[in-house]
């Protein structure tokens, strides 16, 4: 449990925080989000004292984060940035190393843990763990900084806008890794973003933040549907339904029966384009707008696993699909 109470921050003149109060509980993913310079970031970095607060107590499990040694600290919470900040001259093997190095580990034992956390974001270790970073893909980078900030099994990871530097397809894949990786280590998560699907997709609860001060904490659920004043609710949009789609993925929606997968096969022959069971269901329905009606769903493998219609994922078209929309969005 990570506790921050009454957190101020002043920079000369700017005041930065403004009487924060937050209660994360342990295992939950928290997403920061607000306006740019409402404060995400110093609030993050308050967590392991990179930022130090002018006044306000945080505690971790029960003890001072602001009577310990602050490099053990640092040391004891993973840290994930937007760029990720590899050593170019380390191997990725090296690189994910670093922390259990700096603890004492030795090296038999952190390389192999290392080998662990890459398999755990996906990157298979023989091909990749003596690679440097400079010869990976930014989103392979940003696996790297996650299997880093994880190596030495921290309690606590900070996500300082980790997906933002790649582009929307690896970003949704990252999501996704992310939600995966959640439910297999269960870490509790502080992740500043900017995009609200993220945030709604990710977080078990969303801080909203405006000029310094928490102004909503509450699930995506809640946020969407019981916006505590107008600057919440235009912050989320008009389209609060449409919004609560980012919760999903396409495999929440996908037809399985025998006609919907002959036909998606029969699409997927005729050069379709197909979105993957973890694809966004807003991603899903933005290309059907675009005028395919239906739209083959395909495995990891790429074998098809069924097709998702326009009418699936527009709420309201029609009764029985509103129905099924509304299942989904209920469960
Ligand atoms: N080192 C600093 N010195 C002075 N002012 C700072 C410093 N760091 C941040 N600030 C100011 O504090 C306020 C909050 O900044 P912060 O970076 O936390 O906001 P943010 O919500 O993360 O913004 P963004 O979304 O644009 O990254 C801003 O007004 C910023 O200009």
């Amino acid at each position: 449990m990570i506790s921050l109470r009454n957190i101020e921050k002043q920079y000369d003149g700017v005041q930065a925080l403004r009487h924060v109060n937050l209660d994360i509980a342990d295992g939950e993913l928290v997403v920061l989000i607000g306006p740019s310079g409402c404060g995400k970031s110093t609030l993050l970095r308050t967590v392991n004292r990179m930022t130090e607060p002018s006044a306000g107590q945080i505690i971790i499990d029960g003890r001072n984060a602001l009577e310990s040694d602050p490099v053990l600290l640092r040391r004891s919470i993973g840290y994930v940035i937007q760029n990720v900040g590899l050593f170019p001259h380390m191997t990725v093997r090296e690189n994910v190393a670093v922390v259990p190095q700096l603890l004492g580990w030795d090296k038999a034992k952190r390389l192999r843990r290392a080998d662990e956390m890459l398999e755990l974001v996906r990157l298979d270790p023989e091909r990749f763990g003596s690679r440097y970073p400079g010869l990976l893909s930014g989103g392979q980078q940003q696996r790297v900084g996650i299997a880093r900030a994880l190596a030495a099994d921290p309690a606590v990871l900070l996500m300082d806008e980790p997906f933002s530097a790649v582009d929307p397809i690896t970003r949704e894949q990252l999501q996704e890794e992310l939600l995966r990786i959640q439910r297999d280590v269960r870490k509790t998560i502080l992740f500043v973003t900017h995009d609200i699907d993220e945030a709604i997709r990710l977080g078990d609860k969303i801080c909203l933040m405006r000029d310094g001060a928490v102004v909503q904490y509450a699930d995506p659920d809640t946020m969407l549907r019981q916006p505590a004043d107008a600057f919440v609710a235009q912050f989320f949009g008009q389209e609060p339904a449409l919004r609560r789609l980012a919760r999903h993925s396409v495999a929440d929606f996908v037809r399985t029966d025998a006609a919907s997968l002959a036909a998606a096969a029969k699409a997927l022959n005729e050069g379709a384009a197909s979105v993957t069971l973890t694809t966004g269901a807003r991603t899903a329905l933005s290309k059907l707008l675009d005028g395919q009606p239906l739209l083959p769903v395909v495995d990891h493998a790429g074998a098809v696993a069924g097709l998702v219609a326009l009418a699936d994922l527009t709420l309201a078209q029609t009764p029985a699909a509103a129905s099924h929309v509304n299942r989904v969005l209920a469960a």
